[in-house]
């Protein structure tokens, strides 16, 4: 890598993510309004690559030079798009609707380089089952606050027993694909 990383994420799981693949970056957040004002009509898949290219241009601002990372993560439920819940009622929604079924989560990534037009996107998917929650299970877990500030209010990281990868990575529902970033860091700088 030819530049200096900056993350540009508020997100404790990016960090660790980012930390855990080896990597040193420094870390300047934008801030939620970046997410606010975006298309209500367009689809997931539009709408995870279109926030983080808004977080990622938001920090390019502030930068002369660097690489600058930025991601956004929604789970998807049939035809609902789920992000991060805003009180215990809508976590209980919105995993009552995801009990029992597959749903995907995706992750949209956006790179650019500071004080230049280098920019590209990508998209990444994971397919996720969970099991029938039982009523005690889910007022137990939303007990536990560990759905707070996670797209589909549920945190994969935290050793849940009720849902499981059917296809895709892992870091991809924590909210970034590192096995990813050497090939789309070798694109963004190539670009
Ligand atoms: C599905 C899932 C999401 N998440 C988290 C990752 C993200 O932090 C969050 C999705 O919200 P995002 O809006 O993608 O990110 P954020 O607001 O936390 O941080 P920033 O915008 O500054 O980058 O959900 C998990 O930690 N585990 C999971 O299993």
């Amino acid at each position: 890598m030819n530049h200096e990383l900056i993350l540009a994420s508020q997100s404790p799981r990016r960090k660790q993510l980012l930390t855990d693949a080896g990597y040193s970056f420094t870390v300047d957040a934008p801030d939620d309004s970046v997410e606010r004002g975006m298309c209500s009509n367009c689809s997931p898949e539009e709408l995870v690559v279109e926030s983080a290219f808004l977080k990622a241009a938001a920090i390019a601002k502030r930068h002369e030079a660097g690489l600058i990372l930025a991601a956004d993560t929604v789970a998807v439920c049939g035809s609902e798009t789920l992000g991060k819940p805003v009180d215990r009622d809508h976590a209980e929604k919105m995993l009552r609707m995801m009990s029992g079924k597959r749903h995907r989560v995706l992750t949209g990534v956006c790179m650019r380089i500071a004080g230049t037009s280098q920019i590209k996107t990508w998209l990444e998917q994971t397919t996720l089952v969970m099991s029938d929650l039982e009523d005690e299970q889910l007022q137990g877990f939303l007990d536990s606050d560990q759905w707070i500030g996670k797209a589909g209010a549920f945190g994969y990281q935290d050793g849940l027993d009720w849902v499981r990868i059917v296809e895709g990575l892992a870091s991809t529902v924590v909210g970034l694909p590192v096995e990813k970033l050497p090939e789309w860091i070798r694109e963004v700088e190539a670009s």
